[in-house]
């Protein structure tokens, strides 16, 4: 599990040790993991350290120290170092140690920007030392000029130290213009604005670096589940199970116009896990979705039994919605978990349970935020995904898991999970409706066993308030694993997603038994 802070808790842990007099120990130790880490990046690309060149783009404050004391390591290793003074002055311990580490001065003005952004673009390497979790919005002057130009010229390696100057730490918001990192080296522990967008996209790599104040550290804003978490909750059938006790699925999907999105969240929560899929819908739209999957049962009156529900993938036409309310009012009354998406997120009461899924995309979400009268676009919400996506929590009361690059799974207890195993190729019609029946297939299962305090989660020490979040974090990942299989690096479709989800479980069961 990787576990994120925001920058206001990283700097009230560190602060004992700062009121010890550890201030400049702490520094050293952030140099000398930054140094390290582009000394590997450059040998990763099998260049010599020797007559490489690197520039530092430092700021006035503790994050330009970090960074000039890196460089004179660096120097000293035999690099040729530049540093770019982007505030006029600098940590004066740090600039001392730089000079005498034989590093050339550059200072930014007014008129020079565009000139030192030549100059520094084609180094091996830029060090992005401008700003740190002591930042107050963004950059702007001359520092945004040159940011601009060097932005523009594409410098070979960029190395944020600590975060991207630009990117807030706490919250992932962007105040352009930000220079896009292929490796950010995070002091102590990850900023929780580098697990969430638009931050992550300009962070890179993430390298958490410790320094010496990990022990003092709260519980963390944000969580990422490893290979490894998803393997150890993964549900495992025991010898002597049915179908009935894998767990069943009912889900209300598809119409006349989009029969698509039916066929594929059936199949994709029968190849997820579910002991047994009912699909409630139409005839005609039951007919392909047999067709596809022979094993889902077409429910044409008063469903079977099931365990949870998934609810919206192309849902439209009366009929179907008026099932989808009726589903939604029969769920809560019995307690069962839904996964609620597209369509059926209109449907939804004031306040839901809290083992409710929502998986609105961001325009889905700034629309159900509209319906509590928070009046915010798509373009609101991409921008500050972690915010609008607690919220959204808070407001429904129900886990709410909100798409994208980075996908984000809030708690209405205030946890938060990130994931990001997927790819860009995943924005595909259709991608949406297979990541329903996964979690479909998963809540099923967890609902039957998985959430007791014997349970898988419980043995991974999430908190009872957290386990319905981390089973949708569960369900994002391998997701985001079977897309990014599926792909390869090339165009795919969503039933291709669907055909790589048996694979993606197969090696995580195998990584289980290592
Ligand atoms: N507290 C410590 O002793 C340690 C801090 N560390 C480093 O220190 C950083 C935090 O240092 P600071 O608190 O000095 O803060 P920063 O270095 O992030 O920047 C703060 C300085 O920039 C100015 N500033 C803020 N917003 C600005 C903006 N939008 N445009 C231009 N200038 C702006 C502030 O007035 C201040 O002088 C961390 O990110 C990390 O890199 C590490 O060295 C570990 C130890
Ligand atoms: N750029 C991206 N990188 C990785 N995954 C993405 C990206 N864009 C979208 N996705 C994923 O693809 C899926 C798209 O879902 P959705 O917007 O509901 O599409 P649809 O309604 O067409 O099925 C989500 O799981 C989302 O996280
Ligand atoms: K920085």
């Amino acid at each position: 599990m990787i576990s994120a802070f925001t920058g206001t808790q990283i700097r009230a842990a560190e602060q004992p040790l700062l009121d010890a007099g550890e201030g400049a120990v702490l520094m050293q130790r952030a140099a000398h993991g930054l140094a390290n880490a582009v000394v590997n990046e450059l040998r990763s690309e099998g260049r010599r350290l020797y007559g490489s060149s690197v520039t530092v783009l430092a700021g006035k404050g503790n994050n330009g120290g970090d960074g000039l004391f890196a460089a004179a390591i660096l120097a000293r290793r035999g690099m040729r170092t530049t540093a770019v003074l982007t505030a006029g002055s600098a940590h004066p311990g740090a600039l001392g140690a730089f000079g005498a580490a034989g590093g050339r001065i550059h200072v930014l003005d007014e008129n020079n920007a565009e000139e030192l952004a030549v100059l520094i673009a084609g180094d091996d390497v830029v060090i992005d030392a401008i700003l740190g979790t002591g930042a107050r919005g963004g950059l702007g002057g001359p520092a945004a000029e040159l940011i601009v130009a060097l932005q523009e010229l594409k410098p070979k390696v960029v190395v944020a130290c600590d975060v991207p100057s630009g990117v807030d730490a706490d919250t992932g918001e962007v105040h352009w213009p930000v220079l896009t990192a292929r490796l950010t080296v995070a002091f102590g522990a990850v900023k929780a604005g580098l697990m969430a967008d638009p931050g992550e996209g300009c962070a890179g790599r993430v390298l958490p670096v410790p320094i010496g104040m990990e022990d003092s550290l709260p519980l963390p804003a944000l969580r990422r589940l490893s290979v490894r978490d998803v393997a150890a909750v993964l549900p495992n059938p025991g010898r002597r199970v049915h179908k009935y006790t894998r767990g069943v699925l009912g889900i209300v999907a598809g119409s006349e116009r989009y029969t698509g999105a039916a066929a594929l969240s059936v199949e994709a929560a029968s190849v997820a896990g579910a002991g047994m899929v009912r699909y409630l819908g139409p005839e005609t739209v039951a007919r392909q979705v047999l067709e596809r999957t022979p094993e889902a049962i077409w429910e044409p009156g008063e469903p079977g039994r099931v365990q949870a529900w998934l609810l919206g993938p192309g849902l439209n036409g009366t009929e179907q919605l008026q099932r989808a309310r009726d589903v939604l009012a029969a769920a809560s009354a019995a307690g069962q978990p839904a996964v609620v998406d597209a369509g059926a997120l209109e449907l939804l009461p004031e306040r839901c349970p809290p083992h409710w899924i929502l998986t609105p995309h961001a325009g889905e979400l700034a629309a159900l935020l509209g319906r509590g009268e928070v009046c915010v676009t798509r373009e609101d919400v991409e921008s500050r995904t972690l915010h609008f996506v607690r919220l959204a929590a808070e407001h429904t009361g129900a886990v709410v898991l909100l798409k994208g690059a980075t996908t984000l799974i809030a708690s209405p207890s205030g946890a938060v999970f990130s994931q990001s195993e997927g790819c860009p190729w995943m924005s595909t019609a259709g991608s949406g409706d297979v990541l329903g029946g996964i979690l479909g297939a998963l809540a099923a299962t967890y609902a039957e066993s998985g959430m007791d305090d014997d349970g898988p989660f419980a043995a991974q020490g999430i908190e009872p308030a957290e386990r319905w979040a981390a089973a949708a974090a569960v369900g994002a990942s391998i997701h985001g694993m079977a897309g990014s299989a599926a792909s390869a690096g090339g165009p795919l479709t969503a039933s291709d997603i669907v055909r790589a989800v048996p694979g993606v479980y197969r090696a995580l069961m195998e990584h289980r038994t290592r």
